[in-house]
């Protein structure tokens, strides 16, 4: 039984390998990179409940882990591995919202414990934000959907018009594209808007918990059943389920999601009768079904129930025109929030904007502006407000430009990391990894500006 998603991070091959056999005994999902970059990317796309990181890695520190993540939103717990030496760091890395510290080595029985603990918070939050959402209440609307584009505003037409029906809509986008802000005016615009909206994440979940999550149980239908557990299918009656990651629903559970849809009744685990109940389902995938089915993932006929309205939300790379309407939009928002005096962005910010890719599309740039507005001490966003991986990102760019050879690349990553440290050469040369002569060195070779 999968109970969690962990991403591990580590560099060295042999622990990696061992700390994954570990880990994965215990029936948890894994995933595993040997870089911050690549965790950075794989936690862009991909929900995770857990990090265990290293402290040390080769383009950076856990600690910086910590607070990307933090930055970012997630619901996620870091868990950081640390040489004996480092306990100081760790001790730091907890101060910034690392969940706990495991010395390397000495400690390796503490992992497993620290990592149900941690996922057991991460679940614990989900419910709480969950619950919170429900006391308020507070749906969005469609006048809540900002962009002009035209794929956005074609997905809000369909929408608006798949609304007050009772059928079952089917939306389509990469991870932060607003399928759950559009599934919310879904339900605000049909007449089960006074009604609850309860979502949940099936790729969050292993199998086991999550149909009883869904569906409910009865009393001592197993071990730790004490009482009765009305599932979300039960709590939303009358009103909305969104079920989001649905192509990551194992395929049994999604033979009495179709029950569901078809007859309106279901089977509690550890039940023999059945539950009537009346629920309209919004599903959310990033996942091509087409390609689900033909593997045999994903069910056809359930496919076929709820695509009545399949609504393609377009990725931000594809509405370029609305990034700045987005920024804008988030900008005044978290300004107000933290009481600061900024109104607008350079124009070289907003050009790095629309060459950014947005993995995580419109969640990610609503992170980056956060961030932006809080570092930013100015009353223009600038440049300097940019995460760091954003401001190379121009390299890319001018290559196309004609800039291929290998040392022009490497001045120019030179003076854009001098401008990042706000002309500290210390500071660039421990973040270029080289020593201060080398940088030294490097940048009279360069005739760059000592
Ligand atoms: N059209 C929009 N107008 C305003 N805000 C939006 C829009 N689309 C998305 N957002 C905001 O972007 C963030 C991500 O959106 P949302 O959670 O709906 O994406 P998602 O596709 O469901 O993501 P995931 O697949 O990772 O669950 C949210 O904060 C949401 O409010």
């Amino acid at each position: 039984m999968t109970t969690g998603t962990i991403l591990l991070v580590e560099d060295e091959d042999k622990l990696r390998h061992l700390l994954k056999r570990i880990i994965s005994l215990e029936g948890f999902q894994i995933h595993e990179c040997a870089n911050i970059k690549t965790a950075m990317r794989i936690l862009e796309t991909t929900p995770v409940d857990v990090v265990l990181s290293d402290i040390m890695l080769p383009d950076g520190n856990g600690i910086d882990l910590v607070s990307s993540i933090r930055q970012m939103q997630l619901p996620t717990e870091i868990v950081l591995l640390t040489a004996y030496g480092n306990i100081p760091d760790s001790v730091r890395a907890i101060k910034n919202g690392a969940f706990d510290y495991i010395t390397k080595g000495n400690d390796n029985a503490k992992i497993i414990p620290s990592l149900y603990r941690a996922l057991e918070k991460v679940q614990l939050q989900k419910r709480i934000e969950h619950l919170e959402t429900r006391i308020g209440n507070q749906y969005a609307t469609f006048d809540h959907l900002l962009g002009n584009s035209t794929g956005i505003n074609e997905a809000k037409e369909l929408a608006r018009k798949a609304a007050p029906s009772k059928a079952a809509v089917l939306l389509l986008g990469e991870t932060g594209s607003g399928k759950e802000i559009f599934a919310q005016a879904i339900h605000s615009a049909s007449e089960r808007a006074g009604k609850d909206f309860v979502a949940i994440n099936c790729s969050a979940l292993g199998k086991d918990i999550l149909e009883s999550e869904i569906f409910g149980y009865k009393a001592g239908a197993f071990t730790g059943a004490i009482k009765n557990k009305k599932g979300l299918i039960e709590e939303a009656n009358q009103g909305t389920l969104f079920l989001d990651e649905i192509g990551e629903m194992p395929v049994d559970l999604q033979a009495k999601l179709l029950r569901v849809l078809e007859t309106s009744e279901f089977i509690k685990v550890g039940d023999t009768k059945v539950t009537k109940v009346d629920i309209r389902i919004i599903a959310a995938t990033n996942r091509d079904l087409t390609r689900e089915i033909e593997q045999g993932r994903f069910r056809e006929d359930l496919y076929y129930r709820l695509n009545v309205f399949t609504i393609q939300l377009p990725s931000l790379r594809e509405r370029k025109e609305d990034i700045p309407l987005f920024a804008q939009h988030f900008l005044d928002v978290f300004a107000a929030k933290s009481n600061r005096q900024i109104t607008g962005m350079s124009r070289e910010f907003t050009e790095h904007l629309k060459l950014h890719e947005w993995r995580g599309n419109i969640r990610e740039l609503k992170n980056v502006i956060e961030r932006a507005v809080i570092v930013s001490n100015q009353s223009i966003l600038s440049l300097e407000s940019l995460p760091f991986e954003m401001k190379l990102q121009k390299a890319g760019s001018r290559q196309k430009n004609g800039t291929f050879d290998l040392a022009g690349i490497e001045k120019m990553h030179i003076q854009w990391v001098i401008a990042y440290t706000n002309n500290n050469k210390s500071k660039a040369a421990r973040l270029l990894n080289i020593g201060l002569s080398t940088l030294y060195r490097k940048m009279e070779e360069y005739s760059m500006k000592l």
